[in-house]
């Protein structure tokens, strides 16, 4: 998963940086190119900014110059001065009325005052002209700083006061910024007469500024003092008038500061701007000299512009915004897309691989468990040849895989006495019931033969048998139990002879054969006498040593193919094959010998020398060829011995 939330991560960026770097040399151009516009635009502005006002500011002061040189104001203000006749009063009134009416005309045509004043050079006000029209109370103005400057100006030379608050054209209780203008009015001769006042709306003046900036541009019109501080009217620029600069824009105050004209960066702006020294601009007016506040010059006029960048790009254009949008989002989900998919694709393979390798193992597994199973396994076809067979019943066999697979007819390993069974299974298989079992025994590599058990079925299909699949068992451990048990079923356990059973069966073989052969069988019937004494005398331990000596004894007086019994107690039974009663009684009497001549060792503390001596009785017969049963020669045996028991024992009688 961890892997998953890298490549997730990498799809995201890769197409992300791709398409960034693909599209960056376009946007980047069309970066520069809106910028160069935006430079060239905002610096045309500032220039129509710059003229507006140099414009305005020159027709003041040309005004200004113009009505101070006017002779009437000359000859008012010398007449004023002086004491009259009658007569002179009423020229100075009709003198007065006229500049007043000139005044007004002034106000009237140009929008821009807001008040003119005429000022006698003790600093009363002969009279004013406000916009309204109103007449207001004369007042002395000896103490404000542009009649204190404009006293000590020399001729065609202004004092233009910084932009400031006062009783504005809508009533003496608005205020509105306002600008003083004003100029000495001199006599002819030279003398100073007194000082011509024009207020100068500062708000209609400003209006004409801030109207050369192109609205739709967004740009941020501004102008300050030396000091920094706003110049331009509270309700229709960026700042309140008067507030500081460098407080809003310090980077812009800062810019200023080092240069008279430039641009710079102000945030996501551009700031443009320019100085303007009203002080040296009598250069192209009227004026000798104009002269303003300390400190309060150079303007500084500026423009602040957006600065084009990738946001405003997109802002502007919505529609090319949701195409970049979308490359992007097409990307970025073909990225993801790509990465879930691929990896969708690694976890099925690794899946399937998994369940390959599983697969894998699991045949393998099977393979092992077919191949080294404790069974057999073989197939074979419909000929009985062998088309498959594991490696255990390969083993048991002694033979190679190369020997038998396709070459090797599986009946032809059957024992001849077995075949049968096997062929007879393998039909029942190939016909009834697709079933089919035998026992029967195998012909191994080294001659030996294993006897098995063969489990068959067919697998068949739609064509019907396709070929058969049996499991082969090992019988030998149970053959062997069964001969055991047939053994131990058929032994006396104390002598190790066989017993009565083993008798009968060998007895069977032996008159089959005889007849066969027509060949004599006899039949000796023994017992040994007074055994009981034994038993008493010596104890039963002493007695089960005699019956083991007698075993030994007979054992090694009897020839190959003898059958020696015990048929219960101390009676023992011997059949003689190809013997004739004659033979057979002198087989008889020579045992008889033996077992009298044979001691048996018991201790000297049971009898004195420590050997025990016993003897025995013998009836003799012959199997008849024609008699089926053992029965009667048992019968006659049994006479022969009990006659001699009867004759006095250790003899033998035959029958
Ligand atoms: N020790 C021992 N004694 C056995 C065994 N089977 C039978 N006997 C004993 O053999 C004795 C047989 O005695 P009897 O039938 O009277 O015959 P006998 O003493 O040999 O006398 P005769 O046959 O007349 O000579 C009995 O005492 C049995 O208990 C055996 O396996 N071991």
């Amino acid at each position: 998963m961890k892997h998953l939330g890298v490549r997730l991560v990498l799809a995201t960026l890769l197409p992300t940086v791709l398409i960034t770097i693909t599209l960056a040399p376009f946007v980047w151009s069309n970066i520069q190119n809106r910028l160069d516009h935006a430079r060239t635009s905002a610096q045309a502005q500032l220039e129509a900014e710059y003229d507006v006002l140099l414009q305005d500011m020159n027709e003041s002061i040309n005004h200004a110059l113009a009505v101070a040189e006017f002779p009437n104001i000359e000859h008012y203000l010398q007449s004023a001065q002086q004491t009259h006749s009658p007569y002179e009063e009423g020229q100075l009134k009709q003198n007065r009325e006229q500049l007043d009416d000139m005044f007004k005309t002034l106000l009237t045509h140009f929008g821009r005052y807001t008040r003119l004043a005429l000022i006698g050079k003790d600093g009363d006000e002969h009279f004013s002209t406000q916009h309204s029209g109103a007449r207001t109370t004369k007042r002395n103005h000896s103490e404000t700083r542009y009649f204190m400057e404009a006293m000590t100006l020399e001729p065609r030379s202004l004092y233009v006061s910084p932009p400031h608050l006062a009783p504005g054209i809508a009533g003496p209780e608005i205020t509105t910024g306002v600008m003083d203008i004003a100029t000495p009015v001199f006599g002819r001769d030279g003398q100073r007469l007194g000082v011509l006042l024009l207020t100068l709306d500062w708000g209609s003046l400003a209006d004409r500024f801030l109207r050369a900036i192109d609205a739709q541009s967004g740009a941020v019109a501004l102008l300050v003092d030396a000091n920094g501080s706003w110049l331009l009217p509270t309700e229709t620029s960026a700042m309140p008038f008067g507030g500081l600069l460098q407080t809003r824009w310090p980077d812009a105050w800062q810019a200023m500061q080092v240069a008279n004209r430039g641009s710079a960066s102000v945030g996501d702006n551009l700031l443009f701007f320019r100085t303007h020294d009203i002080r040296t601009h009598h250069f192209r007016s009227q004026a000798e000299q104009v002269f303003g506040l300390q400190n309060s010059q150079p303007w500084r006029l500026g423009l602040i512009t957006p600065r084009p960048g990738l946001a405003s790009l997109l802002a502007e254009s919505p529609w090319k915004s949701a195409l970049v949008i979308l490359v992007y989002g097409l990307a970025i989900a073909f990225g993801l897309g790509w990465v879930l998919t691929n990896h969708r694709q690694r976890t099925l393979k690794a899946e399937a691989q998994q369940l390959s390798a599983e697969a894998r193992d699991y045949a393998r597994e099977l393979a092992d468990l077919y191949e080294n199973a404790p069974c057999g396994y073989h197939s074979l076809n419909e000929d009985g040849v062998i088309m498959k067979m594991n490696r255990t019943e390969q083993q048991w066999l002694g033979r190679r895989a190369d020997e038998l697979i396709g070459k090797q007819k599986y009946r032809e390993l059957v024992t001849p006495e077995t075949r049968a069974a096997f062929d007879k299974a393998f039909q029942e298989v190939l016909r009834d019931g697709h079933e089919g079992s035998a026992e029967c025994e195998l012909i191994c590599q080294d001659g030996s033969t294993l006897p098995v058990a063969i489990e068959a079925t067919a697998r068949t299909n739609a064509d019907g048998f396709q070929y058969s699949r049996a499991m082969v068992f090992d019988l030998t451990e149970r053959k062997q139990l069964e001969d055991l048990l047939t053994r131990q079923a058929m032994t006396d356990p104390l002598t190790e002879l066989g017993n009565r059973r083993y008798l009968e069966t060998q007895a069977a073989m032996e008159m089959a054969k005889a007849r066969r052969n027509g060949m004599p069988l006899c039949l000796l019937a023994i017992d040994l006498d007074r055994f009981k004494n034994i038993n008493d005398l010596y104890g039963h331990d002493v007695g089960d040593m005699v019956l083991q000596a007698f075993a030994r004894t007979a054992k090694s007086q009897l020839r190959e193919g003898d059958v020696l019994c015990r048929m219960g107690g101390e009676e023992f039974s011997i059949l003689l094959p190809d013997t004739n009663p004659v033979r057979a009684e002198a087989i008889a009497e020579r045992l008889r010998l033996s077992i009298e001549a044979a001691t048996v060792t018991i201790g000297e503390d049971l009898i004195d020398g420590g050997n025990l001596t016993y003897t025995a009785s013998f009836g003799v017969t012959e199997v008849k060829p024609d008699e089926t049963s053992l029965k009667p020669a048992i019968k006659r045996a049994d006479q022969g011995l009990y006659e001699a028991k009867e004759t006095g024992r250790n003899c033998i009688v035959v029958a």
